[in-house]
């Protein structure tokens, strides 16, 4: 089965192509070529670029022009309004400095896109390397154990050999309902697996799989007989029949599991005594659910598993490969008063119980509701490994995509321009920022070491495995620290067979415990120099950046269809929290010693290194959005009583020169809309994908930024710690069936009214203030007013995701009010334009 993965490739500078001897000696002995690269060059690239270049030359003599009449101004002016007409003029160019800069910053990064088609059908099943997949969740409220275990399915059902994937769950919640969904999910995996594999089904979660044609609304994805992959397409549908049965009764199984833990909320006991444990405080669990099966896959009979009893009798399995992957539930030890660092504590902890339980040499993440769309996925992030010159890729980040979104994606839930443009102009340099969930790791990148092409005498990793201080004090896990590092990235393959063979023997299970007990980080290197990084809420990042900063590339894997889907937050609360969590993150990355400015000269791609100054200065944007808002407003005030100097304040002197302004202002408007179209044409996405993720990001910057710069204020004044608050996930089974109007009613709430009010005061003090002035006949130049009055019909026209929040019933026409604000505000440019013109 050949499939076609679109993505693109790393480059780095020249200088740092040459190859390492290590890298031709691994070339010689074996011509790996899963990865098919292409430089886009095509006409509309060539114009993006150039564009890019053209606007930068207008801000060039834009700010050379306003700088120079900025002067003049505040040299004429010697009343005792001098000081404030030169805070107004220095704070209005500031804020015009900072748009330019940050536009800048965001465009640079993504001149550079290649193409690149990962050829899965080329990797053959021996060079498949072990691979472990860590899911992580934490409250079950928030989390519905159903959902996991539709996760965890996906996982287990995925194309690859039974014997080289583990599944890891990390459940910070320490609950046991959890862990007994995740033991019924592992059953029911005895008879899902071998029926995905039977019949070649697609997509491989159950949840997702039965439901497909039951939302309206949702694309539907049967198999028809032309689709059919599998062996016996008469059986298809009585199997199916069964399969989805047995699935019925697992999900009934859960849901009362959750039901009945509703009373009890029965939690793993405290480490200390027999008390009842809580979320912050329980003991360590590792348990190994469902053992390693035996590596010959011509052993189609049952094997030990007691998920697979009695399955003979529901299907016919005789000619299917029926074994089950590994399935281990871990919960570390929390206890009250020691940081656990959140969800990169928790993938900590999974990466060194993993080490001494299966070792596998390369990691796949998945957060809990993000499950396993495209069967193939996994094959598809190895290529990108064990392709040539693929050691330095420390980690493949697949794009995030999202199941039940709602049609417009009002609350720009996709997030598109981030992974179909950012991300893959990223690809073109030193590869894709590390974005969380759906991203395929290296276990020796997150020791600590530096990659092939900067490791000078081959075995760097051997005294850095040695030292306690680094890695903690349990031997078994520094012997496999070593192992790991002493392997060439050529034996990453399947040449390597997994030391320890998760059989579920007490001795691995207890070392792996005291690998996730809390205090097992206590002065070592742990989220400072290896593993994921604590101190932000976005720990993806950092850990990224760190990687980066050593030298390594990452890259980027789109495949069709999509690798994963995932949920959204879908109401307006969550999707804020989320935005607010991700500014604030960025920031605390900022403020630490992970700045982008510091460090590791010449081993970060320059453009890289521009990149992620963008990606942790964003959220500051907002204040100078909102100062240079309402300035305008603010300008009648402080200068009442001298309609002279608000005068010089506000304009600009003479009319030609107001002209000037006027083309500024439209070529600036005129080169963003054609860069824009430019960047849609060649990355595929919509004009309308594009205009949502602008508008959702002026509702971001008019509210969660802002909220994001006070937090870490607060941390670096006070330092208050910033919270993660996890977003809900909601089951495709409390929407299925429902109409469109019902699934997404929770979009109809007017919970956030309270929102609009910044937008709204700066606004309506605009054009209070405005009206004020040209009755009072004080602005004889219409510059300033024209300013605020395009400034302010921007925030308008980014609001109208909110406003079809607010007038659900209007959603799908054009509501009557945005009509009337559209009216007021040419209404408004009108008469500032007559008001120029005299
Ligand atoms: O103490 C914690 C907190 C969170 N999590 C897990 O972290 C994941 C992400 O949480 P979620 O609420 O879904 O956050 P999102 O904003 O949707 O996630 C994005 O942003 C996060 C960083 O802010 C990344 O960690 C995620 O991988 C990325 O998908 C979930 O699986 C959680 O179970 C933990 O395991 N322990
Ligand atoms: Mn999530």
């Amino acid at each position: 089965m050949s499939m076609t993965y679109v993505t693109k490739k790393n480059f780095c500078a020249a200088s740092y192509d040459k190859e390492s001897p290590e890298d031709e000696k691994i070339s010689a002995s074996a011509e790996r070529r899963f990865v098919r690269t292409t430089k886009l060059s095509t006409v509309t690239i060539k114009l993006y670029r150039l564009m890019i270049v053209v606007r930068m030359c207008i801000f060039v003599l834009f700010f050379k022009w306003r700088i120079s009449t900025a002067l003049v101004m505040m040299s004429s002016n010697d009343t005792d309004y001098t000081s404030t007409v030169r805070a107004i003029w220095t704070v209005s160019i500031a804020g015009e400095l900072w748009f330019a800069l940050m536009w800048v910053l965001d465009q640079l990064p993504k001149m550079q896109p290649v193409r690149r088609a990962v050829d899965v059908a080329a990797l053959d099943e021996s060079l498949l390397p072990p691979m472990d997949v860590f899911v992580t969740t934490a409250d079950t409220e928030k989390e519905p154990p159903l959902v996991t275990a539709n996760t965890i399915l996906s996982i287990l059902a995925a194309d690859y050999p039974a014997d080289k994937l583990a599944c890891y769950v990390s459940d910070d919640g320490g609950t046991q309902i959890m862990r007994q969904a995740v033991e019924e999910a592992s059953r029911f995996a005895g008879l899902w697996v071998p029926y995905c594999r039977k019949h070649g089904v697609e997509p491989r979660n159950p949840e997702a799989y039965f439901s497909a044609g039951v939302h309206g609304g949702v694309k539907v994805r049967a198999v028809t007989r032309g689709e059919y992959k599998g062996m016996a397409w008469p059986e298809l549908a009585s199997d199916r029949r069964r399969v989805r049965w047995e699935y019925e009764e697992l999900r009934l199984r859960i849901d009362a599991l959750q039901a009945g833990d509703m009373r009890r909320r029965q939690r793993w006991s405290t480490a200390s005594c027999r008390r009842r444990g809580t979320a912050e405080d329980h003991a360590g669990v590792v348990e190994v659910l469902v053992r390693r099966p035996p590596t010959s896959s011509s052993s189609m009979t049952q094997v030990d598993v007691s998920a697979v009893d009695g399955i003979n009798d529901l299907l016919d399995l005789s000619s299917v490969d029926v074994r089950v992957p590994a399935v281990v539930y871990m919960c570390r030890e929390k206890r009250r008063g020691v940081a656990h660092h959140r969800k990169a504590g928790a993938m900590n902890a999974l990466l060194r119980a993993s080490a001494v339980l299966s070792n596998a040499p390369f990691i796949l993440n998945l957060d809990c509701d993000h499950y396993v769309n495209n069967s193939q996925a996994l094959r598809a992030g190895v290529c990108l490994m064990l392709d040539h010159g693929g050691g330095d890729v420390a980690f493949v980040q697949f794009p995030q995509r999202f199941d039940g979104v709602d049609p417009g994606d009002r609350y720009a839930n996709h997030n598109r321009v981030f992974f179909d443009c950012t991300e893959l102009g990223l690809d073109g340099l030193q590869g894709p920022i590390y974005v969380g969930t759906g991203c395929m790791f290296r276990r020796s990148a997150l020791y600590g070491v530096d990659p092939p092409r900067w490791r000078l005498h081959g075995d760097a990793g051997k005294e850095v495995a040695t030292e306690a201080g680094t890695f903690g004090t349990s031997t078994p896990f520094l012997r496999s620290v070593r192992t790991v590092l002493n392997r060439s990235s050529e034996e990453q393959d399947a040449t390597y067979s997994p030391p320890c063979p998760l059989d579920g023997g007490a001795a691995a299970t207890g070392w792996a415990t005291v690998l996730v007990s809390c205090g097992y980080e206590d002065s070592t290197a742990w989220g400072r120099d290896i593993g994921w990084v604590y101190g932000t809420v976005t720990e993806d990042v950092a850990t990224g950046f760190c990687l980066h900063r050593r030298g390594w590339r990452s890259a980027y894997c789109a495949t069709a269809p999509d690798a994963f889907h995932g949920t959204a937050p879908i109401n307006l609360t969550d999707r804020l929290h989320q935005v607010l969590r991700w500014a604030a993150g960025s920031l605390e990355i900022f403020f630490s010693r992970n700045n982008a400015l510091l460090g590791s000269r010449h081993r970060l791609h320059p453009l890289q290194r521009v990149a992620y100054l963008n990606t942790t200065l964003y959220p500051f944007t907002s204040v100078f959005l909102m100062v240079y808002c309402l300035l305008p407003a603010a300008i009648p005030p402080l200068m009442a009583g001298n309609a002279a100097a608000a005068g010089a304040a506000l304009s600009m002197g003479a009319p030609l020169a107001s002209a000037t302004y006027i083309a500024f202002l439209a070529a600036l408007m005129a080169t963003l809309a054609v860069v824009a179209v430019m960047e849609t044409r060649w990355s595929g996405i919509t004009l309308g994908e594009w205009w949502r993720n602008e508008q959702f990001w002026m509702v971001s910057a008019t509210s969660a930024y802002l909220a994001a710069v006070a937090q870490v204020a607060l941390k670096v004044a006070a330092g208050k710690e910033i919270s993660f608050k996890l977003t809900a996930k909601r089951t495709a089974a409390a929407t299925s069936g429902a109409g469109v109007r019902e699934r997404f009613a929770e979009l109809y709430a007017l919970r956030w009214t309270a929102l609009m009010l910044p937008p709204a005061v700066v606004l309506a003090v605009n054009v209070t203030s405005m009206a004020a002035a040209v009755e009072g006949g004080q602005w004889r130049n219409g510059q300033a007013a024209a300013l605020a009055v395009a400034f302010n019909a921007w925030v308008v026209a980014h609001l109208y995701p909110f406003a079809l929040g607010l007038m659900g019933r209007w959603s799908k026409t054009l509501s009557p009010l945005l009509l009337l604000v559209a009216l007021f505000t040419i209404r408004l440019l009108c008469s500032v334009l007559r008001l120029h013109t005299f």
